[in-house]
């Protein structure tokens, strides 16, 4: 039962008891209201039926006043519980999107990889808005459906229990019945699912590649793939009304043959003089309504399930594991690998790597494309947990430490910068958000993007576009310098952050990082062996293992990889020279 609660309120089931005893109280007054017509039924029946019954008028005046008076109260009581429900409703989505957006921040990058970013989208879209649906709509539905038909069929035992038993003699076989069907009806439900996300999922890629849609001409190709998906959708949407509505209708016939039973019945034991005609009259009148519940909740009865599995996507990614650790990170930065095996799923990228990066020193990583620099990076802010070995911040396991903590001791340029779609200044201000304005600014100019924020039309108070579109590459790379100087974290971690600068801006933006380097302990990645010439010590990676390691002297003289490379740059940079001249 709990997990059924758990499910219906995508994991804040302590909501749910307002709603309930709202829908459960509403439902009595309902009862209470057939009750006062039921007396209306009766007097008049028995003023024509006994002939020494005359028509009690002021019986039935009084009656009439108590339904009016009722029928306030009740739209009082129905107000309540309305706002009762749709609050829980909109309060759990609220609540649950917050918390699974938390969750999914914390969650280990190697888990999230390998979701759909679609799949995510829709758990917190749709899935919720799903669940609003099922909590404001479906639950006091199912409420009276499961209290009422129990209470109604004690009562009516109490009248007659032959009439009581043909009444609800279906309800086993249609819930029997919609029962049985219900695999068939959630593996319907599972593929319409999995086409939401497919649809979505393409959606999301049309849009977000569509420059290099565009530069590739793959307009036809690609925007096929997205009508596939919607097609699907399309299909999926009515294979599951199509199969699951005849289904739910058979369940519904079945529950409801119990009124003809009550019917035959009856009218043998009234000819036979063993019913009395009120009870008889009680039963037809009570019996066509003591199903609507059922009846409604087996019409939604697809859908309902269809949220039950909204909820169980929503509990099994609030379920994952996150990251643990609870250590304060050291305040110095001492970086070393020892023995590190790592895998992204079946794929080893790092074996047996041994590292040590001392304290307040400059060490870069260098090696061919795919040899895993970017790894060893994202390894020491413990993106992913390694397999097997250990990474140590002066001595510590990364994986005892606070994540989050963690996290704040690293500052981080990567090749990519994204900007969040706010001002220029609050993007910088990601590096610390209680900074000045004059901090900002002065970050800004050391990143050497102050000139060219204070050319926008709002200076500082300009906002980018999603992905910071509105900005160049270079704009960007130092947008993301100044944040990381904001920051003013003991390891900095460059990860090819002065690629797509053009030359002009190079020279100062070296300057800049320079500062940001300064007294730190920096891990840094570059294809251009020129740029990290300087380091203090010069790491060279091959295919996930340490080929050598020193000072670019000491590699030029005897580490052959190194010596190809920088061969290779050298080489290149002369085939620029002769090209351009
Ligand atoms: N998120 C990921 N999931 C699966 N495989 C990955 C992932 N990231 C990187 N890889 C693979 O791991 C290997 C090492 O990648 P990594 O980015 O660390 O190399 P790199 O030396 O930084 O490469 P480059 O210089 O081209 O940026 C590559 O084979 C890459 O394809």
């Amino acid at each position: 039962m709990n997990r059924l609660l758990s499910l219906f309120s995508g994991g804040s089931p302590e909501l749910l008891p307002r709603p309930i005893g709202a829908a459960f109280l509403e439902g009595l007054c309902r009862i209470f209201q057939a009750g006062l017509v039921f007396l209306v039924v009766q007097e008049i029946y028995r003023s024509y039926a006994l002939p020494d019954h005359p028509l009690d008028l002021p019986l039935l005046w009084k009656l009439a006043a108590a339904l009016g008076v009722w029928t306030v109260v009740q739209y009082g009581i129905s107000l309540r519980a309305y706002d009762a429900t749709f609050t829980a409703a909109y309060e759990a989505s609220a609540r649950g999107r917050i918390a699974l957006g938390d969750h999914l921040r914390r969650l280990s990058l190697g888990y999230l990889n390998s979701r759909d970013p679609g799949d995510l989208t829709t758990m917190l879209l749709e899935d919720y808005a799903q669940l609003e649906t099922a909590m404001s709509h479906y639950l006091p539905q199912l409420v009276s459906a499961l209290a009422f038909p129990v209470l109604f069929c004690l009562g009516l035992s109490f009248w007659d229990w032959r009439l009581a038993l043909a009444l609800f003699a279906g309800l086993p076989v249609g819930c029997a019945f919609i029962f049985a069907s219900r695999r068939l009806q959630d593996w319907l439900g599972r593929a319409h699912v999995a086409a939401k996300i497919d649809a979505s999922s393409r959606m999301q890629e049309y849009l977000n590649n569509m420059r290099e849609i565009k530069a590739h001409n793959l307009g036809g190709a690609k925007f096929q793939r997205l009508e596939r998906a919607f097609r699907s959708l399309k299909r999926e949407a009515i294979r599951l009304e199509g199969i699951v509505g005849p289904l739910v209708m058979v369940g519904i016939a079945a529950t409801r043959t119990g009124l003809s039973l009550v019917v035959l019945l009856g009218v043998y034991r009234l000819v036979g003089g063993r019913l009395d005609p009120l009870v008889f009259t009680g039963f037809l009148l009570l019996g066509g309504r003591v199903f609507d519940p059922i009846t409604l909740v087996l019409t939604n009865y697809a859908e309902i399930r269809y949220s039950l599995l909204s909820g169980q996507r929503i509990l099994e990614l609030r379920r994952q594991p996150i990251p643990q650790g609870k250590g304060e990170p050291p305040r110095e930065g001492s970086i070393e690998f020892r023995n590190v095996t790592f895998a992204y799923g079946d794929t080893p990228v790092l074996s047996r790597v041994n590292l040590s990066i001392p304290s307040r020193s400059v060490t870069a990583l260098v090696g061919p494309s795919g040899s895993g620099k970017s790894t060893v990076a994202r390894l020491i802010a413990r993106f992913w947990d390694v397999r097997d070995g250990a990474v140590l911040l002066e001595g510590r396991n990364v994986k005892d430490l606070d994540p989050d903590r963690l996290l704040s001791r690293i500052s981080m340029v990567f090749q990519d910068v994204y900007l969040f779609r706010d001002t220029i200044g609050n993007n910088i201000r990601v590096g610390n958000p209680e900074a000045t304005q004059e901090q900002v600014e002065e970050a800004a100019r050391r990143a050497r993007c102050h000139e060219f924020i204070q050319a926008l039309p709002q200076g500082y108070d300009t906002r980018v576009g999603e992905g910071g579109c509105t900005l160049s590459g270079g704009e960007r790379q130092r947008v993301s310098i100044a944040r990381a100087l904001l920051k003013d974290a003991p390891i900095v971690l460059l990860d090819e952050a002065t690629s797509s600068l053009d030359p002009e801006n190079e020279q100062a933006v070296q300057e800049a990082l320079q500062a940001l380097v300064e007294d730190r302990t920096v891990v840094v990645i570059a294809h251009r062996l020129k740029t990290v010439r300087h380091a203090d010590r010069i790491v060279v990676l091959d295919q996930g293992k340490v080929a050598g390691w020193g000072t670019h002297e000491e590699l030029l003289e005897r580490e052959p990889l190194y010596q190809k490379l920088w061969g290779l740059q050298q080489q290149a940079e002369r085939w620029e020279l002769g090209a351009t001249a």
